[in-house]
């Protein structure tokens, strides 16, 4: 079978210049093109020599019409804006669509569902194996333990991160709400400050903290009455990431048009 032809948005971006990497080590992948948006410094510089190896002949661009006409799949790590914007780029250009940008709001989510019913869409706010194993314990522990013992996410990252909570604490809340029987959207309790009150029965709790360079801790914490469960995740390396997503790229070859998961990528079954 021919090597698959991959590109990368975000390509001078933390996780971008992971992801060159990435493919550039694994079998059956060939980097074709690297999008970054028009203001980069880094426009027309070799994808390669960005990442501090010998040069691979692939110049980054901002021109992904013309990118994608090269591609097979695209693995886009980038910012919300963009990702929408590649959504109905990629769906055009039949060109399978491995996202990983979090910080989406509901409708951006709603546009890149709609790309989905043309196109090869998988979108996880983690693409690690270790954090989507995690999601199948914790809805597994929601679904045994109920209501009654209060669920709480605390999640920490480095100090250059934008959005919260993370992409990765909203699967695991949705993990814990699949487990319930609920919807995540009216239940979880993101802020609290100055006098809240009690806890609210049934609340799935969220807290954030950044600094430093952490690349990514978190924490589901399941209290009962007089016991409590944890069960958490933290990266060590963003290969993790880097390396499911060029993994979820091989795996869209031959799919159907439709929005998968990383579960389906790593035949989890039903989680998230
Ligand atoms: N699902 C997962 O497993 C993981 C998800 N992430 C998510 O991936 C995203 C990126 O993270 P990270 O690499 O740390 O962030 P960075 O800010 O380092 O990288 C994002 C890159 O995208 C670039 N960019 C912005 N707009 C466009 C555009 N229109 N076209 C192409 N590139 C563009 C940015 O350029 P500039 O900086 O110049 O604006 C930047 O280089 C975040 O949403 C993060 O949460 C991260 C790790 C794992
Ligand atoms: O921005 C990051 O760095 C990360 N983002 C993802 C998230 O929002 O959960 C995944 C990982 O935790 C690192």
């Amino acid at each position: 079978m021919s090597e698959m032809r991959l590109v990368v948005a975000g390509a001078a971006g933390r996780m971008g210049r992971m992801l060159i990497a990435a493919i550039g080590d694994s079998l059956g992948v060939t980097l074709t093109g690297a999008l970054e948006y028009s203001g980069s410094p880094h426009i027309g510089e070799d994808a390669g020599l960005l990442i501090g190896r010998p040069a691979n002949g692939v110049a980054l661009s901002a021109d992904a019409g013309a990118v994608l006409s090269q591609a097979d799949a695209l693995i886009d790590f980038s910012s919300p804006a963009a990702t929408v914007a590649l959504a109905a780029q990629t769906a055009q250009a039949g060109v399978a669509h491995v996202i990983g940008t979090t910080g989406l709001t509901g409708g951006d989510l709603a546009a890149i569902a709609a790309a989905a019913e043309r196109n090869v869409v998988v979108r996880s706010g983690n693409m690690s194996l270790g954090v989507n194993l995690l999601a199948v314990l914790v809805e597994r522990a929601a679904k045994a333990l109920g209501p009654a013992w209060d669920a709480e996410i605390v999640e920490m990252h480095h100090k250059m991160k934008v959005d919260a909570p993370s992409g990765t604490a909203l699967l695991l809340g949705e993990a814990v709400a699949h487990g319930r029987g609920v919807d995540l959207s009216e239940r979880s309790a993101r802020a609290r400050d100055g006098v809240t009150g009690p806890r609210q029965a049934g609340d799935i709790g969220f807290a954030a903290l950044r600094g430093g360079t952490v690349v990514g801790d978190h924490m589901v914490i399941f209290a009962g009455a007089g016991e409590r469960i944890e069960l958490a995740h933290r990266a060590e390396d963003r290969g993790i990431f880097a390396r499911g997503a060029v993994a979820a790229a091989l795996w869209t070859r031959g799919r159907a048009a439709g929005l998968y998961s990383m579960a389906d990528v790593l035949g989890l079954g039903e989680a998230l």
